[in-house]
């Protein structure tokens, strides 16, 4: 019997066996230090000893444990490899036998796929612990492609059971804006869900009157529920779209590629971004009902070539059967394989392989019970008769209703202690979440206005510090000319979207396809960051990825002499940093303030330089924003 963990490597061979001898001088075989019970064997299924089982059951609880309540079991191979093949008479009590270890651990266990070899039978059996009806595992997919390559369709034929009539009746039940409806383009970023029974059949039933499932049913029905994050595919949205894949933290990435069209317009940028942010991907090539054959071929050419260059170096799988399926969703956290999918949202084709893949992603987020709680917010609501309501994940460790956590940070980088009044998930009230599940809180005793995307709430044991300037690790995958130093782009990183202004760097000027470590400065208000987050940068035409590698943390005692009313806000100015265009829509342009310049204006107030107000900000405009008299850096 061979033993697959959930992320689809196969374990490790035992290793070394040494004999050494029992007290009654019979040798007795050790391996890794614990006595051999022959678990290794391909036998060892069909009529376990006692204690044989009871090892077994304690493997089984440990391999659900580590793959967050899932895991595969071969029934017929030796975990070794080396002998595989039961016959018929030996299969059967096989089966039984794990059938009653699933039973034990309170999982389902499903059928995956079988195969003879000369030997005999193997079974692929997908094992799934069952999980109170406030309880299941979470995935997310980033959904993204160009514009039409029929991204909300799918997920219309996908959540709501019905297929589509090629002319866009499918992705009306998920436009959430009437220009949407008006347009069919998504302009926003929007969640749907899939929910899988513990034997992983789809739970989504459309209503009679044709609008989607109530969300709360189809989370208590599910074990495990696929979050949809359906991105703009119109070059327009962009910063929407990079937001979705930056600060909603997608397991996965479902890249959409429309047959007929092929790799154009957004594709590439999209596909880069998940490479940027290390997001395994696969490809859903769609409309293969409207597709001639030649073109079809070729938009599959075109994509392997793409996938498998260096830019990439990815291996694309085209998935087929069932087989493929299992091969590609218990290989995929790998992140080299890239599976490819061909579907028609108009006849149904292949939906089924689709469907059963996403029912076998597990998520990549861990959970440990033992670390501080960490929620990262990416949305604010403010709901009557309810107050504020902050929605986003929960990065770290549990949170349970009425805890008490730090919101922040403010303008001046503080964080204020803030109890949690409700905690819905997926629309359904629950008394925890955990870390890789996303929430959403009502809170007590606080305005909307006073929370934005980019906050945390954190357990007030992390000591939350917030920091105005970082350095990262930088490779710039686009820019029409050079950076230099005081060039101002957006940084997005988690759900934190500011500009940022580059104070030096390792390098004079930075070109396309060069790395640096480079020192940033946020503009309006410090945030609260960690060493290896990953970073996207970029401005216009104008795209860097990277990784924090340092923080500086500025002292809340300079920050804490000026009072926040003391801070006026500016409106942003042309022609900032080096000749650089603002052109970041409404986080950049109109709405964006000149924090660091009027902070350095309070400072100033406040040790009692009065008059020259407008003098002092254009003088210190006109220097490196690094010389703001109120940062001390440690
Ligand atoms: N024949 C056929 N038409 C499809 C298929 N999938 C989508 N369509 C049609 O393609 C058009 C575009 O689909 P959308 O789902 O709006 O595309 P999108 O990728 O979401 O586009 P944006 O929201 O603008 O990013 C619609 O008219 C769909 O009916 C398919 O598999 N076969």
């Amino acid at each position: 019997m061979e033993t697959t963990r959930s992320d689809g490597m196969m374990e490790e061979s035992d290793g070394d066996v040494s004999n050494l001898f029992a007290p009654d001088g019979q040798p007795e075989r050790l391996v890794n230090g614990e006595l051999d019970l022959g678990l290794a064997s391909k036998f060892v299924l069909v009529s376990p000893s006692a204690e044989q089982y009871d090892r077994l059951q304690q493997q089984l609880w440990e391999r659900l444990c580590e793959g967050q309540g899932e895991t595969i079991y071969v029934a017929g191979q030796g975990s070794d490899g080396s002998e595989y093949g039961l016959d018929e008479n030996d299969m059967a009590p096989s089966v039984a036998t794990l059938r009653s270890l699933a039973e034990q651990s309170n999982a389902d266990l499903v059928l995956l796929r079988e195969r003879v070899e000369a030997a005999g039978h193997v079974r692929e059996y997908f094992i799934r612990r069952r999980v109170p009806d406030s309880d299941f595992l979470e995935v997310r997919v980033a959904v993204v492609g160009n514009v039409d390559a029929g991204k909300s369709t799918l997920l219309g034929v996908l959540t709501h059971g019905e297929l589509d009539n090629g002319r866009g009746v499918a992705r009306q039940k998920l436009f959430r804006h009437k220009h949407e409806l008006e347009s069919g383009r998504t302009s926003s970023v929007g969640n749907d869900i899939l929910g899988f029974d513990g034997l992983g059949n789809v739970v989504n039933k459309p209503n009679a009157h044709g609008s989607g499932q109530d969300w709360t049913e189809i989370c208590e029905k599910s074990s495990k529920v696929i979050t949809f994050i359906d991105l703009a595919g119109h070059e327009k949205y962009l910063k929407t779209t990079v937001f979705g894949m930056t600060g909603h933290l997608p397991d996965f990435c479902m890249l959409m590629v429309g047959s007929n069209a092929g790799i154009v317009g957004m594709t590439k940028e999209h596909l880069g971004l998940a490479l940027a942010l290390s997001v395994p991907v696969f490809v859903v090539v769609t409309k293969i009902d409207m597709c001639p054959p030649n073109v079809l071929q070729e938009t599959l050419r075109h994509l392997q070539r793409l996938l498998k260059s260096p830019g990439c170096r990815k291996i694309p799988v085209l998935v087929q059967s069932t087989d493929d399926v299992v091969v590609t969703a218990t290989n995929f956290t790998s992140e080299r394989v890239c599976p490819i999918f061909q579907i028609s949202n108009v006849t149904g084709e292949n939906l089924n392989l689709l469907k059963m893949f996403l029912n076998l992603l597990s998520a990549r987020m861990g959970y440990k019970e033992d670390e501080p709680a960490e929620f990262q917010i990416d949305d604010t609501y403010s709901v009557p008769g309810v107050g504020t309501v902050v929605s986003g994940t929960v990065l770290k460790g549990l949170i349970r209703l009425n805890d008490t956590l730090l919101l922040g940070p403010d303008a001046l980088g503080g964080f204020h202690s803030i109890a949690v009044k409700s905690i819905h998930r997926k629309r359904m009230p629950v008394k925890e979440v955990r870390g890789g599940q996303t929430a959403s809180f009502a809170l007590k005793k606080i305005k909307r206005a006073m929370i934005r995307k980019g906050m945390v709430m954190v357990s007030p044991k992390l000591n939350p510090e917030a920091n105005w300037e970082f350095e990262a690790e930088i490779l710039v995958l686009h820019h029409p000319t050079t950076i230099a130093p005081r060039y101002q782009a957006m940084v997005h990183c988690g759900s934190i979207r500011q500009t940022a202004t580059i104070l030096f760097m390792s390098k004079e000027c930075l070109r396309t396809g060069d790395k640096a470590t480079v020192r940033f400065r946020f503009i309006k208000n410090p945030e609260y960051l960690h060493v290896d987050t990953r970073l996207v940068f970029r401005e216009g035409r104008t795209k860097a990825v990277g990784t924090i590698t340092k923080l500086f943390q500025t002292s809340s005692m300079a920050l804490s002499n000026i009072k926040p009313q003391q801070i006026k806000m500016q409106p942003a100015r042309k022609g900032q940093g080096s000749g650089t265009r603002r052109d970041d829509g409404a986080a950049a342009g109109s709405s964006t303030m000149l924090l660091d310049e009027t902070v350095a204006q309070g400072a100033s107030t406040a040790q009692g330089q009065r008059g020259g107000k407008r003098r002092g900000g254009q003088r210190h405009r006109g220097k490196q924003a690094a010389q703001t008299p109120i940062q001390v850096v440690s």
